[in-house]
């Protein structure tokens, strides 16, 4: 197993007597997107800012690349806080040459990189202009220059798409996704559950300060995968089918019924799934047989009802 880029070990803080978060820990792999899911107040922004340094946890360790997690160290974050911060008087260059000098760039490395990112989003005129005179959206992607301009090795990004319309939010994903593949940890902290699925490698859910669901997307999926499976018939046999919807074993749901064919949602929490396909061709024809598998949003709303 690759070792973690980051190790949150027990961590937890509280603001007087409310705990925002109680005793967590996370690891998360190097290269790998990983998703920071809660409702407004889970503690997201808490544990952000603890990795950040810019508050501190009452108790717990940070371990970054191998050693406890230090001001210097935070030097190889960007973090893009929801609440955006642009000087309005500067002008993007001037922004981009302070910011990347206070992570330790050279003004040379800095420009460097600036040219890249201008080039890439195919805003090279927007050099001098100032923030002021610039859309939300524009300001938004400056924003998002800014934070990538060190070529931090991890990035930090609070709701990354709020105040972006589809097509510029796509590619910000894009961005972020090929950061990724080229080496770069990503955390990315949303409430928007339904957002998470295609932009994650892993997540954990958060409520009230406490994690709930944690893992790959594909190990949670799985764990939650039901037993619940829509079968179409086709020539069934009427004793067949009565038999069928009788047996205690399933619970049965008819969606349509006609004269050849029947489509029906089996629950089936007692049988191997062999035996139930065993049972169903012995009513008629199997012409589809489909699992159901809940999405994450479905998953993250159980889970967070259930707690
Ligand atoms: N400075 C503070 N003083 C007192 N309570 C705080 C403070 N900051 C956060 N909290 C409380 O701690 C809990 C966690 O808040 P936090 O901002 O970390 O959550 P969040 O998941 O980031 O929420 P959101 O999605 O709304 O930003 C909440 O109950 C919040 O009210």
């Amino acid at each position: 197993m690759q070792e973690p880029i980051i190790s949150i070990q027990k961590l937890h803080k509280s603001y007087g007597t409310k705990t925002a978060l109680n005793h967590i820990s996370i690891e998360i792999t190097k290269g790998s997107v990983y998703g920071l899911i809660g409702q407004n107040g889970a503690g997201k922004t808490s544990l952000i800012r603890i990795l950040n340094q810019i508050i501190d946890a009452n108790s717990g360790h940070i371990i970054f690349k191998g050693t406890p997690m230090t001001s210097e160290a935070v030097k190889h974050i960007g973090y893009l806080p929801e609440e955006r911060g642009l000087y309005k008087n500067m002008t993007i260059e001037e922004q981009a040459l302070y910011f990347g000098q206070l992570k330790g760039m050279t003004k040379v490395n800095a420009l460097e990189q600036l040219n890249y990112w201008l080039d890439r989003f195919d805003i090279v005129d927007w050099r001098k202009k100032k923030i002021q005179g610039l859309s939300k959206g524009m300001a938004q992607k400056v924003q998002f220059i800014i934070t990538v301009l060190h070529q931090p090795d991890l990035l930090i990004l609070d709701e990354p798409f709020s105040g972006f319309d589809p097509i510029n939010a796509n590619l910000i994903a894009k961005e972020i996704k090929t950061l990724a593949k080229n080496g770069t940890t990503v955390i990315f902290s949303s409430h928007r559950m339904e957002s998470v699925a295609e932009m994650c490698d892993a997540l954990c859910l958060i409520h009230h300060g406490n994690i709930l669901l944690e893992g790959s997307i594909q190990s949670i999926q799985k764990k939650y995968v039901q037993q619940v499976f829509e079968v179409t018939l086709n020539n069934y046999q009427e004793n067949e089918l009565t038999l069928f919807l009788n047996n205690a074993d399933y619970k049965t749901n008819i969606i349509q019924k006609e004269e050849e064919e029947i489509r029906f949602e089996v629950i089936n929490n007692q049988k191997e799934t062999d035996q139930l396909l065993h049972d169903l061709l012995k009513v008629g024809k199997v012409i589809s047989y489909k699992q159901h598998t809940p999405s994450l949003q479905d998953i993250f709303i159980k889970t967070i009802e259930n707690a």
